[in-house]
């Protein structure tokens, strides 16, 4: 089949229940025409058929190269950028694209730099009331006070934090008042955009553990955008990998993370080593045979669009997208991936 492949939606396992479901996403954006060019706009294909769902008590990673289309899925999950097609649906039902401001807070995006996300001029306790007052989720000024505690306190920091403003905080610190602001409001779904990207070593680990701790307490279901595979490893129950915006694989993280069957999964995955040298992980980066450099997402290859890189490419990969099959646990858009996994053994 060529062209737009039909939205479907993801196979749910047995036993789990979606809380969030993104049906044939898609996300395009036009580029500015030069001087004099005429025809048709070009378009960037920033997101292109993505289909996933994620439970309540449930981190799905989604990783992939700058420029995957990461960034884009977030937006469109949290209702800040509108689909150019297919829909995203909270608890069994279709959010509209334009949301209202209940729906809005049902579904949280965090974004990467955590000092940014705060007004510089004013305080930690004035950050943590606004969301309330916004939300008109808390009648008067001790019912806010009150729930900006028990925010501050599920993050693991105290009182005397209100009272400080954001230069005087660790980036440690703001990146656990990031998440307290996003809990206030009561969301069902965390969309977390590089949440660990600009912290030190150190600081990741603290911040990895409260996720793993609030996916727990609070059953919440968490949708984690990363380049970095080490952390989507320490904390995906899921995995999906990325590329030109398709989903190339999706399933549970110990396999799509760790001995994944898309040629490009196994390609970005092949750069980070395996912290456990017992295990038996992809192949190293030299051996996958990926061949150049990822293509423009304004004009993607027709077919499979790794087919350009890809060591496995026949002429069918030029021509037809590859439907999305489940081989084993997981799923692949693949023709050839099951070839690739017999040649493995
Ligand atoms: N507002 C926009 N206008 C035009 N193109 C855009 C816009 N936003 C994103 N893009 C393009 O869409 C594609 C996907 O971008 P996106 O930011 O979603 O990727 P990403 O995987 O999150 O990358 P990064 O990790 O670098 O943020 C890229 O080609 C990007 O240049």
């Amino acid at each position: 089949m060529t062209g737009i492949a039909q939205p479907r939606k993801e196979q749910a396992a047995p036993g789990r229940t979606p809380m969030l479901a993104a049906t044939g996403l898609r996300r395009y954006f036009p580029v500015p025409r030069g001087l004099g060019k005429r025809g048709p706009a070009a378009q960037v294909h920033a997101v292109e058929d993505v289909s996933f769902d994620v439970a309540a008590g449930e981190i799905l990673a989604v990783v992939g190269e700058s420029g995957c289309g990461k960034s884009t899925v977030a937006r469109m999950l949290a209702g800040l950028s509108e689909p150019t097609g297919g829909t995203v649906a909270l608890d069994g039902r279709d959010l509209p694209a334009r949301r209202g401001a209940a729906d809005q807070r049902l579904v949280q995006l965090v974004t990467q730099n955590p000092r940014a996300a705060f007004n510089r001029r004013r305080g930690i306790r004035h950050a943590l009331h606004q969301p309330l007052r916004v939300h008109g989720l808390a009648a008067g000024k001790d019912e806010r006070e009150k729930a900006a505690l028990d925010a501050i306190r599920r993050v693991g920091l105290s009182e005397e934090h209100l009272d400080r403003m954001p230069r005087d905080l660790s980036g440690g610190e703001l990146a656990r008042l990031v998440l307290a602001r996003a809990l206030l409001v009561g969301p069902r779904v965390l969309v977390l955009d590089e949440p660990t990207a600009s912290l030190d070593a150190s600081v990741k680990a603290t911040v990895v553990n409260l996720l793993l701790r609030l996916r727990d307490e609070l059953g919440l279901a968490i949708v984690l955008i990363t380049h970095e595979i080490d952390i989507a490893r320490r904390l995906a129950d899921r995995a999906a990998v990325m590329y030109l915006g398709r989903i190339a694989e999706i399933g549970p993280a110990a396999e799509v993370l760790h001995e994944p069957a898309h040629p490009y999964a196994r390609m970005l995955l092949a750069s980070v080593p395996e912290p456990d040298l017992t295990r038996t992980g992809p192949a190293r980066a030299a051996d996958t045979g990926a061949i150049g450099e990822v293509p423009s997402a304004i004009e993607p290859p027709p077919g499979c669009a790794f087919h350009p890189r890809c060591p496995l490419a026949t002429a069918e990969c030029a021509v037809d997208v590859p439907e999305p099959r489940l081989l084993g646990g997981v799923t692949v858009s693949c023709h050839h991936a099951a070839d690739n996994a017999v040649v493995e053994g």
